[in-house]
């Protein structure tokens, strides 16, 4: 038996609630998580409730490995064997992968990331005439919104969000049109599909959807207050048979709603779903008094909130501190200076983490952290798999797997050199065209060209491979085959750099083998380019990965949602940071950015330090800031300290002091 004595009475109702519709609705850090942890271990372990009735969705794929670790330290292997616990996006693969072939699509399809997405909306704006520019990337973001609504290329024209004065949307409609068909044609989907395809699958053919809601029995849906109206069709879908559902979160960390979001979800629930257990949690169980005070006042101005009042019985703790730096790297500086202090105080770096309100925000401090020689990783900032020579390899590895791939093709029929320039692509593509072909067909038939025969083999060869032997080794063979690591060498005229990105590669196959050492037998390449596909922008980790090392984390405030540190540095605390500048402009949604502030302020445990700076390059020119609205009303909160080392230096003193400062980096940097 599990023993529930881990949760407090309210919790303790929510986990043993295991029929009907249940909602948590309370702030941060109340244990909404963890009740939802204890709750599936209780079904498990105490209830025998087989794991494949069990579905549990969490935001961020690093959200739901956390809690994958939670429950498999409650319950064996074998009683939490089949269980689900994953992203809506995972979920939504899952089902297309097995049922997408009732919508025209075979089952193998690829994923394709935003370079993609973005080469096919160009090949549409050319078809499309007009004598306009057109930005690619506000047409992509007009699609992606309108999937997330649900509406399809046909439905768009006669949709509320259709004006037809406005020229960008006569573009889109085109666009979206055409990217739709060639999405199609190359049997791939985009991120925003996933979900799209699963709620028309749904929608289309109920009786696959009644399979599903008839699988998952009892469904458990965390950070409910960030789902958009997708999300929530499919909830109402999978919940088509049944009532058992339990959705937690906090309406004051929404922070979706630039995204689709609709908080109405959550507030709306009751109504939804008749005799609904709802169920408040007031203790706060992580952060200390000061930083909870700091938080619930923060949020307090926020418009249209359900009150919900905090306690904590964490009554002792040091003030939250707000630092003013000189500049970018100066902030840097301190906040690096700090943690190698926490260091040597004993400080386990994996409970540290960094907080920033946009990626632009973390070069001076990759830097200062680089040279201090302090380890760190960024989530979602690195983009190891949208390097070249990864993305290459990727392309052969979709298109062994998917060969109506079209754009992988492209990216690697003459990749390394097979003589296959753009006369030969381009005739191959017209006979493609008037024969209504795919591409990859139409080079099978080739009987004079070598290099294209030659390519073609190799692919049908590694159809093959892969079947045949364990991933790695048929990705190791496949890279040999390629003559890879030498057509890199031939590629990079500086030794240093090629070596570079030789290691990028074996890099890649060290994430091959993790991923088969995690998986064994379903480490399958299609379960490989799926995990590859679906490091999104919230999470970089490479496959089999998910262990905590000894390393600082840096991450937006939207990827921190539900998790927790013991020390915080929230970054870049000032105007037009946070708020972001674009929401001051529009004077939209400024609350939103509060709830930003207050889930970054609510990560913090033990300690939380807020920096600004006075200056900052803006476009390439200094300009001064000012402190966040969003604190500027609390000094009595925080403790405020003046950090500018600059304060009583001459104007020489500071330029020396830079030279000297840069000069360290450009030397890191050569290294
Ligand atoms: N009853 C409890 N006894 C001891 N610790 C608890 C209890 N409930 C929660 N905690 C601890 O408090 C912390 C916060 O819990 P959790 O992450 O589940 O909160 P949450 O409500 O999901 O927060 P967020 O809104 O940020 O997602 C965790 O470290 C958790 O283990
Ligand atoms: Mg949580």
């Amino acid at each position: 038996m599990i023993s529930l004595d881990g949760l407090n009475p309210e919790q303790r109702e929510a986990a043993e609630t295991v029929e009907g519709p249940v909602l948590i609705l309370a702030g941060a850090g109340s244990g909404k998580t963890r009740t939802v942890t204890y709750r599936i271990a209780h079904m498990l372990q105490n209830l025998r409730i087989p794991g494949k009735q069990i579905l549990a969705v969490s935001f961020t794929n690093k959200a739901a490995a956390e809690m994958k670790e939670r429950v498999s330290h409650l319950v064996d292997s074998r009683t939490r064997k089949g269980i689900t616990l994953s992203t809506f996006h995972s979920l939504g693969i899952r089902i297309l992968r097995e049922d997408i072939h009732h919508l025209g699509y075979n089952n193998l399809f690829t994923i394709y990331d935003q370079a993609d997405q973005m080469s096919i909306v160009r090949e549409g704006l050319k078809n499309y005439r007009s004598n306009k520019n057109y930005d690619r990337g506000i047409i992509m973001s007009k699609i992606g919104l309108l999937k997330n609504q649900g509406i399809s290329a046909e439905e768009f024209p006669k949709s509320k969000y259709y004006d037809p004065e406005n020229n960008y949307d006569g573009a889109t409609e085109y666009v979206y049109h055409f990217y739709q068909e060639k999405l199609q044609f190359y049997n791939a989907l985009d991120f925003d599909d996933i979900l799209f395809m699963v709620v028309k699958l749904f929608k289309n053919f109920p009786e696959v959807a009644k399979k599903y809601s008839e699988r998952f029995k009892y469904i458990m849906i965390d950070e409910y207050q960030d789902t958009n109206s997708l999300q929530f069709s499919l909830i109402q879908a999978l919940t088509s048979t049944h009532q058992n559902i339990c959705v937690v979160g906090d309406d004051d960390q929404a922070i979706y709603g630039f995204r689709g979001a609709d908080i109405s979800n959550i507030l709306n629930f009751e109504k939804q779903y008749s005799n609904t257990k709802v169920i408040k949690l007031e203790q706060n169980y992580r952060s200390v008094f000061p930083i909870l005070d700091l938080a619930n006042n923060v949020i307090k101005e926020s418009k249209g909130r359900k009150e919900k009042t905090m306690r904590t019985t964490q009554m002792e703790g040091p003030l939250p501190q707000l630092w003013a730096a000189g500049d970018s790297d100066h902030e840097a500086a301190i906040v690096t200076e700090e943690i190698i202090k926490l260091q040597s105080n004993s400080v386990m770096l994996s409970d540290i983490a960094i907080l920033y309100r946009s990626n632009t925000q973390v070069p001076p401090f990759e830097d200062q952290l680089r040279i201090s020689q302090v380890p760190y990783n960024i989530i979602g900032g690195q983009k190891f798999y949208e390097k070249k020579e990864i993305k290459d390899i990727i392309a052969y590895l979709t298109l062994i797997q998917n060969s109506r791939d079209e754009l992988a093709l492209r990216r690697v029929l003459n990749v390394p050199n097979r003589g296959i320039g753009s006369v030969t692509l381009n005739k191959n593509l017209t006979l493609a065209a008037e024969q209504k072909r795919h591409l990859y067909q139409v080079l099978c038939d080739e009987q004079d060209h070598e290099g294209i025969k030659s390519f073609i083999e190799i692919i049908k060869k590694y159809q093959r491979v892969f079947n045949e032997k364990p991933l790695l080794a048929a990705i190791t063979d496949l890279v040999e085959e390629l003559n890879y690591y030498d057509f890199i060498e031939k590629s990079y005229d500086q030794a240093k750099l090629a070596q570079r990105k030789k290691d990028d590669v074996k890099n890649f196959m060290l994430a091959a083998d993790r991923f088969q050492d995690r998986y064994g037998e379903d480490a399958t390449l299609k379960n490989f380019v799926e995990r590859l596909l679906l490091a999104d922008s919230q999470d970089n980790q490479a496959p089999g990965e998910g262990f905590k090392k000894n390393e600082v984390t840096l991450m937006t405030l939207h990827a921190s949602k539900g998790l927790e540190y013991d020390y915080v540095f929230l970054i870049g605390m000032e105007e037009e940071i946070l708020p972001h500048k674009k929401t001051i402009q529009d004077n939209t949604d400024i609350d939103e950015e509060r709830r930003l502030c207050y889930v970054g302020v609510t990560r913090a445990r033990k300690k939380l330090w807020m920096t600004y700076a006075k200056e900052r390059k803006i476009y390439g020119k200094m300009a001064p800031r000012f402190k966040s609205r969003f604190v500027i009303e609390l000094p009595h909160l925080y403790k405020e300290l003046d950090r500018t080392n600059f304060g009583d230096m001459s104007e020489d003193e500071v330029k020396d002091f830079k030279k000297s400062f840069f000069g360290n980096l450009m030397d890191s940097l050569k290294e």
